[in-house]
């Protein structure tokens, strides 16, 4: 059939419903790259996909009758009662009467994996399970594709045959206790409330995640395991537009997982970011690898599987969802609050307010975007006269260049010297060291609420937040959890701010002096952007960013000596005291996706009196710093020498007469 007469056909589907055109062709490109232009999959069931995703947005919306038409739809079609009958979960909230079955997404996928007795596959799972038990995830289409839309276990796998894994039946025998896998027998799962405020999002993983004030134990049990496509599912769910978006806003949800044995439950409460995965543990594979080399691996490994996974860590608090995944080994979460903002601690003296921004400080006689101006206004007063980013909302290549030179070679950018130094102060009020000097680094200016720009504007870009397609995942080279792109990067790209608790320098030592051990994951980072310039700063003016109870995605970016993927650049947003500032990362160069970003923390690896004692790095930068003292010498010697060699090489040009050294 051609394309428009199928458009034709869903939109009179839709109109027979009163749903109007205008609302269901976003809706119904939406699905159809969701389902990758399969228009069967659309079609299905009388456009039942299309219907759901139109009510699901109306309802998060906040439209409560919205349901009323597509129940009365169901009722025409007579698929409610066999929904009944068929499955106890489908049992609704939201404006429809409890003892009523709610036509969702879930119910589409049953009726067409009615259609065939395919073998039952579980994402990421051991083993196959044969037909002989029922019900789960049996989505196969006529055209052989699974439902995209469907939730993380059992869906993808063959769409992506390569990368099919197979359910262990031996551990699926032993997930009995589950409520989910009573016996050989696997039943729907029995969440009480599915959150479904995002039809896209839901397609994916939603039905994991559930309120938790509405779920106990046992109907959590979930055994959940995905296998290395997980990525490619993000990928596709990111690409949701964002009406499509998030979702997950409501304080606490949990993400439900089965242990093998089924003898307890495990709980991923994003919340507090807890696991408890013991039993998973004991039946994991040893060759598993991370998701970068399962790309290239998964197609003769189908023994993939995963110990850890979130759809987002953020809690639906950025505008893009960031997962987590871990497929190495099995450990716990890291434990935190998700922020995407930094938040004063206590003492903290940050002053935000509109009347001490001066009127040379911002640009309200701007309208729209202010890097299309032919002349740059006030704000880009701070960069030389020209905005940091490009139209494309890149860092500009000369402004990055200078910050990295800066960080590279900081010895050749003149040090401020405090007069009394905040660092010192906290460390020693009574006598207090005299200070080591500050860079006095390149700011980046945005415009604010003064301005007279839109939220569009070219030149507001930290303060939107997050767009990159970002992942947490266990790295495999012993510093723990490290965060990824899961797209290609541009050079000068944002990636993201540290964001954390903002502390005065004494509560951050402090609170250095009485971590223990393990606490302490994350490294803290100093605001002294513009110590040197700004008067003495007073204690509470002295500030820095703390991420390791409280913070952002950040918090797990790793460190690489020299030679890491990102830097920080301090952005001046709603104030002009350079006390406090943002800290925003950008990408130094084109960054690979799946590559891990890394920034260098500035660790001095030989102060052996920091608070915080510095970690054994394993960063593989040729440049690391972290090096034993005998291999030191042996860099010594080798610099010597080149130096030796370079006099020698610069006298005889001298002598030359040339003047190319
Ligand atoms: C900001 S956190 C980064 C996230 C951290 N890897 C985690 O698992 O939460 C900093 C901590 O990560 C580890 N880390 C970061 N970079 C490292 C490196 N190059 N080598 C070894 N460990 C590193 C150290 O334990 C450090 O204290």
């Amino acid at each position: 059939m051609a394309t428009n007469e199928r458009v034709r056909n869903a939109l009179s589907a839709t109109s027979a419903l009163g749903i109007p055109d205008e609302e269901v062709i976003p809706l119904l490109k939406q699905l159809l790259k969701v389902y990758q232009k399969n228009w069967e999959l659309v079609e299905a069931e009388d456009y039942r996909a299309l219907i759901d995703a139109y009510f699901e947005l109306k309802e998060e919306k906040g439209d409560k009758n919205a349901r009323k038409g597509i129940l009365e739809h169901d009722v025409r079609k007579g698929i409610l009662e066999h929904d009944a009958s068929e499955n106890p979960s489908m049992k609704v909230h939201s404006g429809v009467q409890k003892d009523q079955v709610l036509p969702t997404m879930d119910h589409s996928r049953k009726i067409l994996a009615a259609k065939e007795g395919k073998r039952l596959t579980i994402w990421g799972g051991q083993g196959t399970m044969d037909s002989s038990q029922p019900s789960i995830q049996e989505e196969k289409t006529e055209s052989g594709l699974l439902l995209p839309h469907a939730q993380f276990m059992g869906r993808w796998k063959e769409v992506i045959p390569s990368r099919t894994t197979k359910i262990d039946r031996n551990l699926a025998s032993k997930v009995s206790s589950c409520s989910s896998y009573s016996g050989k027998k696997i039943e729907e799962r029995e969440p009480s409330h599915i959150l479904r405020k995002n039809v896209y999002g839901k397609h994916l993983s939603e039905q994991f995640i559930q309120s938790k004030s509405e779920q106990t134990i046992n109907d959590q049990r979930q055994f959940y395991n995905p296998i290395s496509v997980v990525d490619e599912v993000l990928t596709d769910f990111l690409e949701t537009p964002s009406s499509g978006k998030d979702i997950v806003k409501s304080a606490s949800w949990k993400l439900s997982l089965c242990s093998k044995d089924g003898a307890s439950g495990c709980n991923v409460d994003t919340n507090h970011m807890e696991l408890n995965r013991k039993h998973m543990s004991k039946h994991r594979s040893s060759g598993s690898s991370n998701l970068g080399n399962a790309h290239s691996q998964s197609a003769n490994n189908d023994e993939k599987r995963c110990y850890s996974y979130i759809s987002d860590i953020t809690k639906g608090a950025e505008n893009v969802k960031i997962s987590l995944i871990n497929e190495i080994v099995n450990v716990d979460l890291p434990k935190f609050s998700y922020i995407p903002h930094n938040i004063i601690y206590q003492g903290a003296y940050v002053h935000i307010s509109l009347a001490r921004i001066a009127d040379d400080d911002c640009c309200s006689g701007c309208s729209g975007d202010c890097l299309s101006s032919s002349i740059p206004c006030a704000c880009a007063r701070e960069t030389g006269g020209e905005f940091a980013y490009t139209q494309h909302g890149l860092l500009k290549e000369e402004f990055l260049s200078a910050c990295i030179s800066m960080n590279l070679n900081p010895e050749k950018h003149p040090a401020v010297f405090c007069q009394d130094c905040p660092l010192a102060r906290s460390k020693d009020d009574c006598t207090p060291e005299p200070c080591k000097g500050h860079l006095v680094k390149k700011f980046i200016k945005e415009c604010w609420r003064k301005c007279g720009c839109d939220m569009r504007c070219g030149n507001r870009v930290v303060q939107r937040g997050i767009t990159c397609k970002l992942q947490v995942f266990w790295t495999c080279q012993g510093k723990g959890w490290g965060l990824r792109t899961l797209e290609k990067l541009p050079k000068g790209t944002f990636v993201c701010e540290y964001v954390g608790e903002i502390l005065t320098n004494t509560e951050l030592y402090e609170r250095n002096m009485q971590c223990t051990g393990n606490e302490r994951h994350t490294y803290p980072v100093t605001l002294d952007a513009d110590w040197g310039s700004e008067k003495i700063l007073r204690d509470e003016e002295a500030l820095c960013l703390d991420a390791t109870f409280t913070g952002n995605v950040a918090r797990f970016i790793n460190h690489r000596c020299s030679d890491g993927n990102l830097i920080d650049i301090p952005v001046e947003v709603e104030t002009p005291d350079r006390h406090y500032y943002h800290l925003a990362f950008f990408t130094k160069r084109e960054v690979s996706a799946l590559e891990e970003l890394t920034w260098d923390y500035g660790i001095d690896f030989d102060d052996h009196e920091h608070p915080i004692k510095a970690f054994t790095c394993c960063c593989g930068s040729q440049g690391c710093r972290d090096v034993k003292p005998i291999e030191k010498r042996i860099r010594k010697q080798t610099q010597r020498k080149d130096d030796a060699e370079y006099k020698r090489l610069k006298i005889a040009t001298k002598r030359a007469g040339a003047a190319i050294l």
